[in-house]
């Protein structure tokens, strides 16, 4: 437990302040709002306040932490306490298979084992090293697009193209590389189906008893919808059973673990039993949804600062120049040559975090944290986008400057520990035993498709636009103001 105060002191009794509202009514206003509409209204109680805030939305306090010491201390010191995640909403539970997925679910041994089935037998550098061919295959899809849009002089919306990219990557991924574009078609579909239309059940949760009865064909709806998923996915995973049988009974050179193969092996520490359908079908979507939206909303917003600063874009270009020579594509094992354009996709993630909070953890046991009570169940959240823009730690941090991640001098300082175990200065992945994942991969992705983008177009505002960085909250906070940009390829003699 934490040491916070001395044995003759009594623990606080107090929870860290908040707004005083009325009580069973202010609770249930707060379940009406997004977190990006709290998100101002928790930046004006934090500098009255102070570095922590408490919210009572729903039946259980919610405590936002600004402070970036307090977050680590939380998440990396007293890890055991603060890793497990509130119970979800009922209709959540319809999508999670009850909270069977990484996510959501509860800090424990099933969780650690499928989260360590992901990070060691997908995860791994090595595995995701023998995914280059599809990241190939995804860039030459992409460079064809783009090709066509430079060439007819049409501006490029950017969002789409990154997006179905991102998707096409992870299905492969998922699900084996012999997928046609029409089969990842029809599971992007679904896909986004669901992810637009969740925010409509949410009425469903505020007394489910009663919604079961008033709003059953709601239920009906959402019920259907999860149908769907489960129609288009799991006849996949079928195939993709009976492909990995024959590919390996062929002892074939062409086959490439995908993440459904570790999942039909995986088996389940405490029931004993493998994974049944639905809980494939949960995993296997969360892998798409977890990686796509957050990866391709990164992409556009470096993008969007680079057609902004042109300088920074002729900047990075140079670097790649230096490093591809002749090269027409940029090979992986070159972008660890290219230290600029890690600065620029670090700047990228702390000016525009995909997420502004980490998904919401819960307190195991009544503790005290910054000199207050966080009491058992009590939900944390982190304020990722605050602590990348601290004043204290990063000067002018709504400038975007990449030079701010380049080692100066030839000290022996280690390069930015993006995952904070030391010391927290962003957490765009969020940080400590939930800590995302994916962050190796995904910052992969950003480099790999970053500098191809750069190495083969140059990228301009429209004529006449300035781009525009407001932000709104989609599944993640994209820009409001989607990026349009004309491209034209680049000469060799540029
Ligand atoms: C730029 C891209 C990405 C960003 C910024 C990002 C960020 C995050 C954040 C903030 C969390 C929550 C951490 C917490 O609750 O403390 C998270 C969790 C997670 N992410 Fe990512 N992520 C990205 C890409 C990906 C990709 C590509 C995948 C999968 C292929 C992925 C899979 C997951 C999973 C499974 C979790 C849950 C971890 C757990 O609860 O144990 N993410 N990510």
């Amino acid at each position: 437990l934490f040491n916070l105060f001395s044995p003759s002191e009594k623990p606080p009794k107090a929870l860290p302040p908040g707004p005083s509202t009325f009580p069973l009514i202010g609770n249930i206003i707060w379940l009406t709002k997004s977190f990006f509409q709290i998100e101002p209204i928790l930046r004006s109680l934090h500098l009255k306040l102070g570095p922590m805030v408490t919210l009572h939305i729903g039946s259980r306090p919610s405590i936002f932490i600004f402070d970036r010491s307090l977050a680590h201390q939380a998440l990396v010191q007293n890890g055991s306490i603060f890793s497990d995640r509130p119970k979800t909403l009922p209709t959540n539970q319809i999508m999670n298979s009850n909270q069977r997925n990484i996510s959501s679910g509860a800090y424990g041994p099933t969780w650690r084992i499928i989260r360590r089935n992901l990070t060691s037998e997908i995860l791994h550098p090595s595995r995701i090293k023998s995914f280059s061919h599809a990241r190939k295959w995804v860039w030459e899809i992409l460079f064809h697009s783009l090709t066509t849009k430079a060439k007819t002089g049409e501006s490029v919306e950017v969002l789409s193209h990154f997006r179905h990219g991102m998707f096409c990557l992870l299905v492969l991924m998922c699900f084996g590389d012999k997928l046609s574009q029409e089969q990842i078609a029809a599971i992007e579909v679904v896909a986004r189906k669901i992810l637009l239309s969740l925010d409509r059940f949410n009425i469903l949760n505020f007394c489910p008893s009663v919604t079961k009865v008033l709003l059953r064909h709601k239920w009906r709806e959402l019920s259907q919808l999860r149908k769907e998923q489960e129609e288009v996915l799991i006849p996949l995973i079928r195939a993709r059973e009976k492909a990995k049988q024959e590919l390996k009974n062929n002892e074939s050179d062409d086959y490439v673990l995908a993440y459904v193969d570790t999942l039909l092996d995986l088996e389940l520490p405490l029931e004993k039993r493998k994974l049944n359908d639905g809980e494939m079908v949960t995993l296997t979507s969360e892998f798409l949804n977890a990686g796509t939206d957050t990866t391709s909303t990164a992409l556009q917003w470096i993008m969007a600062n680079l057609v902004k600063y042109p300088h920074i874009q002729n900047k990075l270009w140079l670097e790649i120049k230096s490093v591809a020579g002749d090269n027409e594509v940029i090979k992986e094992d070159d972008l660890q040559k290219m230290a600029y354009l890690k600065a620029v996709i670090l700047e990228g993630l702390r000016r525009h975090p995909p997420g502004h909070f980490v998904l919401p953890h819960r307190a195991t046991e009544d503790t005290v944290l910054g000199g207050f009570k966080v009491p058992k169940d009590g939900t944390i959240n982190f304020m990722v986008a605050d602590m990348g823009w601290d004043p204290d730690v990063w000067e002018d941090p709504m400038a975007f400057k990449p030079e701010r991640f380049l080692k100066t001098g030839d000290s022996d300082e280690q390069v930015f520990d993006i995952t904070g175990s030391r010391e927290i200065k962003m957490m765009p992945f969020g940080v400590g035993r939930r800590i995302c994942p994916a962050l190796g991969l995904a910052l992969l992705h950003l480099e790999y498709f970053v500098a191809n983008f750069i190495w083969k177009f140059e990228w301009k505002a429209v004529d006449g636009d300035s781009i525009s960085l407001e932000e709104k909250q989609e599944f993640t906070v994209v820009m409001k103001t989607p990026l349009k940009a004309q491209i034209s390829v680049r000469k060799k003699t540029n």
